[in-house]
């Protein structure tokens, strides 16, 4: 790029960013005004409170008058607060103000963009920075120089895109600046793949490739389904793609009304501060562990992680099966078969108490359901049942008021006890009033009736699944075998817990039966590490959202949990149990996180992993060290932690599991902090951390370790997946620790691939 051109580029910034520091300025201004007001507001609030309350027709007066000031001081307080976030904003762009910029030819008009993460308008309306989710900026990501179309609201326009530049600007100064005629050049990609990690993911706004544009930018499928190999920018892209459909829909859709399954809390923290970098409130988060603990109020659900732990000791062929049978699509179906043949006399209503004694008892409850039309939906049966219960409940309420120890209660209410039951309430007679107050003594006492019916408890949710597993078997699955899982079951329930494999069913069948769980809000719901999901799962939550668009993401290579008793792709299952569904499915084959040799090395590890391609980034072979005990793993794996801290601030030592992770941090002394990681913790520290390879899920390292990779510890074909997970959370520099003979899955690498070296207790290495 010629000296000239570079002046005058840096000419431009320095006029834009002079502007946005005016801008800056009068936005400082204009808060110091706001919070000016809010102060006097609040002042003038004190004063108004201070009146007469005690006379009916004052104290309605006031409380106008405090809800007037109240909603002054929430205004003023919201003004504030979009002030302060503009700011924010600003200064962000006073750093950076862009990033790229297209020259294009329009109906014989030339026009120069600038684009970066948020729109700069001066006085006159000229717009100096285009925000990267306008539609023209959709050209940055996607067009080579020619002939070039974009989306619009009025479909699509077409343009002849004449040059496009990159930028690299830091403190209002152009570091680098190119030219390019791809999409977005590998220079700049270098440049950002080779720093540090950090404590948080950061935005990817100025590198997207056309790939991730893609995901980032459709607004038309139901279902967008990404299947990504490792590092290839699944959650960069979802993040992004977040903020693209906050800014596409401002009007209709706000960041309440989206929820992101992920798949630990660390990784909920990791990804924290994307959205907030692009201008963004941060979307709903939870785990499937939370979603179903909330769900299950009083019993405990096995976790995932407490699950692959307990199959690394043991998962018998039949057990794989029954997980298998109650993991697919087809026991929800076999759910709903159930639900539209369950006759009254199979419901297992149960009494309700008060007191100890039966105030409903089933039998009336069931007598109410058989009363009901064969025809009506399970659901509307339900809920009409609810309704003449809760019905019959206000009967007897009103009954009972009339009852002698009512009345006493009533003579020894207190002044201050029976003014807060009538309130502001006129009476015709003196009857009325008694009557007004006993029925509202009645009704606290019977409180707790009303919320069992409220809640549904007249049912036993758990017997009623019960019931429907003793007809549910699979021709798969011994009867005897069956049964005893039915057996353990309840024993399991007893202890208050629940199976994993049971908690979608259960639910589906539980919320089809009384038309509850459903959360018609939702509209858009996002599923990372997807393949950590059952069909089970996926359809019960997209049941559990029915207006939500999904958009589900992962690698079937990554498959930690299921890998060792599924049977089926997963995506080809996906796409059979949302056929009904407009389904979009990107392939994302390159991998960005870790250098060339780390990802080629990942990559061989699998049988189809020549799919992947290696972003062209340079770093050492991967080493692999093998010991001949695990002292001498011990002293290597702490020698290493020493050479890698020199370069970089985080080492991560993953193992398997939880175990291997235990052990080792008992035995490892190190000088530096270091941390065994808990599936309770929600933030990174530095230095060297310790976890099980499930823990780090969606996370990536500047260095890590893996250990112990050795034939005793990797030998059945799901650990292939899991050593892959691990190496390929490596972003500069892996190293492979095995006492004793190492796996096979690396011995029949090319020597090439890795550096090996093999070292015996008190040996030291060169
Ligand atoms: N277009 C891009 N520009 C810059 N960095 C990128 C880009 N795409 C991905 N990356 C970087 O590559 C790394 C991996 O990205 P990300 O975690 O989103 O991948 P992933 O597909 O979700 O990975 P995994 O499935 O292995 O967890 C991150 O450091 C991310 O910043």
């Amino acid at each position: 790029m010629d000296r000239a051109t570079k002046q005058q580029e840096q000419a431009r910034v320095t006029a834009v960013v002079a502007k946005i520091d005016q801008r800056i300025d009068d936005k400082n201004q204009q808060l110091e005004q706001a919070q000016q007001e809010t102060t006097s507001i609040e002042r003038n609030y004190g004063d108004n409170t201070r009146v007469n309350i005690t006379e009916v027709d004052d104290r309605i007066e006031t409380n106008a008058a405090v809800q007037q000031q109240k909603q002054l001081v929430a205004r003023t307080v919201e003004n504030e607060s979009i002030l302060q976030q503009q700011i924010t904003q600003l200064k962000d762009l006073q750093q950076s103000p862009y990033f790229g910029r297209i020259d294009i030819a329009e109906d014989g008009e030339r026009d120069t963009l600038y684009i970066g993460t948020a729109s700069f308008i001066d006085a006159k309306q000229n717009f100096l920075v285009y925000d990267w989710r306008a539609p023209i900026s959709g050209i940055y990501y996607n067009g080579t120089l020619g002939q070039v179309s974009y989306d619009t609201p009025n479909g699509p326009v077409q343009a002849e895109l004449l040059k496009k530049r990159q930028f690299l600007i830091e403190h209002g100064e152009i570091k680098n600046l190119f030219d390019t005629n791809e999409t977005v050049g590998d220079s700049m990609l270098q440049h950002v793949l080779g720093a540090d990690s950090d404590e948080y993911m950061r935005n990817i706004v100025a590198t997207i490739q056309q790939e991730q544009n893609d995901i980032i930018r459709d607004t038309k499928h139901d279902i967008l389904i990404v299947q990504g190999v490792a590092g290839s920018g699944k959650t960069s892209a979802i993040l992004q793609r977040i903020a693209f459909l906050l800014y596409h829909s401002r009007e209709s859709l706000n960041s309440e009304q989206m929820i992101l399954f992920s798949p630990n809390r660390l990784f909920s923290h990791y990804i924290s501060e994307v959205l907030p970098s692009l201008g963004e409130k941060n979307m709903r988060q939870v785990t499937l562990a939370e979603f179903l603990g909330q769900r299950f109020s009083g019993l405990q659900v096995e976790t995932l992680f407490e699950r692959y732990e307990q199959d690394q000791t043991s998962f018998p062929v039949t057990a794989q099966k029954i997980r298998r049978y109650k993991e697919s699509y087809a026991y929800l179906q076999a759910v709903e078969r159930y639900l539209k043949q369950t006759q009254p006399a199979q419901l297992a209503f149960t009494d309700v108490y008060f007191d100890g004694r039966i105030f409903f008892n089933k039998a009336e409850i069931a007598a109410i359901y058989a009363a009901l039309p064969v025809k009506m939906l399970a659901a509307d049966k339900f809920l009409k049942t609810k309704n003449t219960l809760i019905k019959r409940l206000k009967r007897r309420i009103r009954e009972e008021a009339k009852a002698d120890w009512v009345a006493t209660e009533v003579d020894m209410l207190s002044e201050d006890n029976y003014r807060s039951i009538v309130g502001t309430q006129r009476f015709v007679s003196g009857d009325d009033e008694f009557r007004f107050i006993a029925e509202k003594i009645v009704r606290d006492r019977l409180a707790i009736v009303y919320d069992a019916l409220y809640n549904d408890y007249f049912i036993d949710m758990y017997e009623q699944y019960a019931d429907f597993m003793t007809q549910a078997g699979s021709t798969d699955i011994a009867p005897d075998v069956w049964q005893t899982m039915i057996a353990s079951y309840r024993d399991q329930l007893e202890r208050h817990r629940l199976r994993l494999a049971d908690a979608a069913p259960l639910l589906y069948l539980r919320d089809r039966l009384t038309g509850s769980g459903q959360n018609h809000a939702m509209q858009h719901l996002f599923i990372d590490e997807m393949q950590d999901y059952t069909m089970a799962q996926l359809a019960y939550i997209k049941y559990a959202f029915p207006n939500a668009k999904l958009t589900l993401l992962g690698d079937r290579a990554q498959d930690l949990f299921t890998a060792h008793y599924r049977q089926q792709d997963f995506i080809d299952e996906l796409t059979t149990v949302f056929k009904t569904h407009s389904i979009n499915l990107i392939t994302l084959n390159k991998s960005y996180r870790s250098t060339y040799p780390i990802t080629t090395f990942a990559a061989a590890l699998l049988p189809q992993g020549n799919e992947i391609q290696a972003f062209t980034r340079d770093g050492n072979p991967p080493l692999l060290l093998t010991t001949d005990s695990t002292a001498a793993s011990v002293q290597q794996i702490t020698r290493q932690c020493q050479r890698l801290l020199l370069k970089h601030e985080t080492v991560a030592i993953l193992t398997k599991d939880r175990a291997t992770s235990n052990r080792l941090y008992a035995r490892l002394k190190l000088d530096t902090e270091t941390t065994l990681m808990t599936d309770a913790d929600r933030a990174l520290p530095k230095g060297v951390l310790i976890l099980p390879i499930y823990l780090a899920k969606g996370l990536e390292f500047d260095a890590v370790i893996a250990y112990d990779v050795s034939a005793v510890h990797f030998n059945a074909a799901g650990d292939r997946d899991i050593l892959y997970t691990i190496a390929s959370r490596a972003m500069h520099e892996l190293v492979l620790v095995s006492t004793g003979e190492p796996c096979e899955f690396m011995a029949a690498l090319p020597p090439a691939m890795l550096a090996r070296e093999t070292v015996a207790a008190g040996n030291e290495l060169s």
